[in-house]
């Protein structure tokens, strides 16, 4: 009798990394690019390989990265939440043993610059550790309009140096923290959103690009107003400025269900220089602390019309 046994397993390709070129066919020299680093993981019928050293059901890693280079090259990319449902149909219905895939595609951001007042037709800025990131998780067994489809911001980094309020706080015998109207905040934003899939359809339609523009236009606004409420909002706190953000996204995308942000808060401190000749600090001179950092997590949902 063996004295164990396998409760759970998955596996493929991690880092998997291309630039793709799209060419206007009116204009070749008209391009956009898409550098992504892709993860695909299959799910299936497998257990023999693990239990029984029996390699009969893999599909080599090296399949699974050769597979996601030639659809980028025969399928458009763009956008990564098609690509992503290209490839999860295309390993589970290649494979009969793949019941399931997770794809997870990080896409960096180069953006077209400006020469002589025009926008260059072939030449990027990168955008520095600013991600784009598609999650797709999908099982066969629940049918092709029952998935988990996010999309999410990673690494946007931002600043404002005013506006920016703390106050009103739980106060113990622990607590050192002054209260302030005025304040530097700055964080990393992770924002991210869950779609619903039975507004967007089944894997196969998206896969065919029938809501390519509903993921384009989500994305930009869900930056936009990112940016936006950050910077036009006097914050009360963090908290109250993620679950407006959150908020505003899920009034303008009815296709979106949750909102989830992530949001370390990375303390700046105002430097005490009054040692110096009583020489006064009006918020101009500050200490990047680069650790501890608050960091402060929501996740909003839609309330529904009471009937
Ligand atoms: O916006 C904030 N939220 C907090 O929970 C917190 N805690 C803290 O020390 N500073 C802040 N700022």
């Amino acid at each position: 009798m063996s004295y164990s046994y396998l409760t759970d397993s998955t596996y493929g390709k991690d880092n998997v990394k291309f630039l793709k070129v799209k060419k206007d066919k009116s204009n070749p020299k008209l391009h956009e690019v898409m550098e992504a680093t892709v993860k695909v993981l299959l799910k299936g019928d497998f257990d023999i390989s693990y239990t029984e050293a029996d390699n009969t059901p893999i599909v080599p890693t090296d399949t699974v990265k050769n597979t996601i280079l030639i659809l980028a090259k025969q399928y458009d990319t763009w956008p990564t939440e098609k690509f992503a449902a290209k490839l999860a149909l295309h390993f589970t219905s290649k494979y009969s043993h793949v019941s399931g895939v997770t794809v997870e595609i990080y896409q960096d951001r180069w953006v077209k610059y400006n020469v002589d007042g025009k926008e260059s037709l072939h030449s990027f800025v990168h955008q520095g550790p600013e991600k784009k990131i598609v999650f797709l998780d999908y099982d066969e067994k629940n049918g092709p309009s029952n998935y988990l489809l996010t999309t999410s911001i990673k690494d946007l980094t931002v600043l404002k140096s005013t506006n920016s309020m703390f106050y009103g706080y739980n106060k113990c015998e622990y607590t050192t923290l002054k209260p302030t109207t005025d304040r530097i905040l700055s964080t990393d934003v992770f924002a991210l959103w869950e779609w619903n899939c039975s507004k967007l359809g089944c894997l196969k339609s998206i896969a065919q690009g029938a809501k390519d523009s509903t993921f384009d236009s989500v994305y930009v606004s869900a930056r936009d107003i990112t940016l936006d409420i950050f910077a036009k909002e006097n914050s009360a706190s963090v908290q109250a400025t993620m679950f407006n953000m959150a908020t505003a996204i899920l009034k303008k995308a009815p296709e979106v269900s949750y909102v989830t942000y992530e949001l370390p808060n990375k303390h700046y401190l105002l430097f005490d220089l009054k040692w110096f000749r009583g020489l006064e600090n009006d918020n101009e001179l500050f200490y990047p602390s680069p650790h501890p950092n608050g960091l402060i997590k929501c996740r909003v949902g839609r309330k529904t019309a009471k009937l």
